[in-house]
Formats: C-alpha cells, structure tokens, sequence
C-alpha cells in the first residue's frame, strides 16, 4: 500500500485503566470508520505518565490470561482492518520495541523525572513490515537521536512512528523541531503521537501529536487536547523528494 491514511490518536488518559482502555478502543474504532489503515496510540496510553504508576499498571504481554490492553489491540485491529502501531491487520503482535534511552531528566526548578527509576531501557532498534509500509519504531526520549532514525532509514524504513510524550518544558523547545529534523535528515515520514494534557497531574504534557513529510513540511497537526490528527501518507513523494 503506497497510499493509505494514518490516525494520530491523542488520547485523554486517567488513572482508570479500565476506562482507558475502551476509550482507545472507541478512538480506533472510529479511525479506522473514518478510512484509516494505521493508527497510533500515544506513549503509555492505558495509565499516567510517572513513575509510581509505571510498574502498578504494566502487563506482562507474554501470559496467557488475556493481558487487557494487548488483548484490545489484538481483538479490534482485525476487527476494523487496520495495523495499531504494531499490532497486524491479523491481530498479531508484529514487534514489541522496548524504549531504548530512557528519559532522566533534572531542570531545577523546572522539571525532574527519572524513568531509569523504574525501567529497563532495551537494546534493539525495531522496525517493522507491515501492510502499511515498513516502519521504525521509537519512543517518545528515542526521537532526539539521529543515528537510531538514519539507522532505520538505511533499512528501508518508510516511516517513523514515535508514540511520545514530551513535556511542558521539552515540548516547547523540541518536540516539532525534532520531527522535522528526523523526517528532512532521512527524507521519510515521521508521525509522532502524544496523549493529550491533563494540567491536572505531575508530569504535564506537550501534546500537538505530527505527521511530517519527508521534506520536513508539516503535514497535519493538532494542539494539546483530546484530538485524532488524520493524514495521508503517500511514498511516493519520498522518490519524490530525493
Ligand atoms: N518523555 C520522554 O521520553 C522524552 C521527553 O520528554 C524529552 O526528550 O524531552
């Protein structure tokens, strides 16, 4: 498929994962209603973003007891005839991509969060064939380095999807400019996908969840509330561009 539309899902998200996770399936649903044959989901879009709630809602995505949000991905992306970022058409898991730099970050009196608190970073880069393409994968931290998007790009990557979730501080400064470079660097698709803000929690997000085209023009975007970004990728334009 070399022209296809893609969803950006940027979703509103509690600490009720039992409401969070039909939420995302009810948005994926509707992306999928409205023609699109891939959808994104944010970075940690089934519980808050901090570092206590981390480990008490993670799954274990290899038991066989039907973890809840992978068994949503899995049931609704045959359902629907759409690839979730990276669940196949076939409701199988196409690739799991463990966030290989985890984001530590410490402005005084601005912003603290260590993620190597409570998580492991991974060691692979993960891409992926899909019906829509073949995509890199990264997360959120991942996007701030190039080797990992020129490494993707040397492999034949289309597109790179980064679920992420930037913040008030990082967002502002990085968070389009990051996207643009990875997209003009590779000339390749970047889409990026944020949960939307929620100025109510610790760790505030930036939210304007992107797809960017390969000459790092914009190709739609959205602001910081509970929005799906809807485009069309088309590779042709990657010949195109280079
Ligand atoms: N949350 C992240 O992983 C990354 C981020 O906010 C940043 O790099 O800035």
């Amino acid at each position: 498929m070399s022209k296809f539309n893609i969803a950006l899902c940027q979703l509103s998200i509690t600490s009720d994962k039992e409401r969070n996770i039909p939420h995302a399936r009810e948005a994926i649903e509707h992306a999928a209603q409205n023609g699109s044959k891939l959808v994104v989901l944010p970075e940690i879009w089934n519980c808050p973003y901090s570092d206590e709630s981390l480990s008490k809602y993670a799954e274990e995505i290899e038991s066989e007891d039907g973890p809840p949000s992978f068994s949503m991905l899995s049931e609704v992306a045959p359902a629907q005839g759409c690839v979730c970022c990276v669940f196949g058409m076939d409701g199988k898991l196409k690739a799991k991509h463990r966030k290989l730099h985890l984001f530590d970050v410490d402005i005084p009196g601005d912003i603290t969060f260590k993620e190597s608190d409570t998580l492991t970073a991974g060691d692979e880069a993960t891409i992926v064939d899909t019906d829509v393409g073949r995509i890199g994968i990264g997360i959120c931290h991942n996007i701030r380095f190039p080797e990992l998007a020129m490494l993707y790009a040397a492999r034949g990557a289309h597109l790179l999807c980064y679920p992420g979730a930037f913040n008030m501080s990082t967002g502002q400064l990085l968070w389009e400019l990051m996207q643009r470079a990875r997209a003009v660097d590779n000339q390749l698709f970047v889409a990026t996908c944020s949960p939307a803000r929620d100025t109510n929690v610790s760790y505030i997000t930036w939210g304007h969840s992107t797809l960017v085209g390969p000459f790092g023009e914009i190709i739609a975007s959205t602001g910081h509330e509970e929005a799906t970004v809807f485009a069309e990728i088309d590779y042709s334009l990657i010949q195109f561009r280079r």
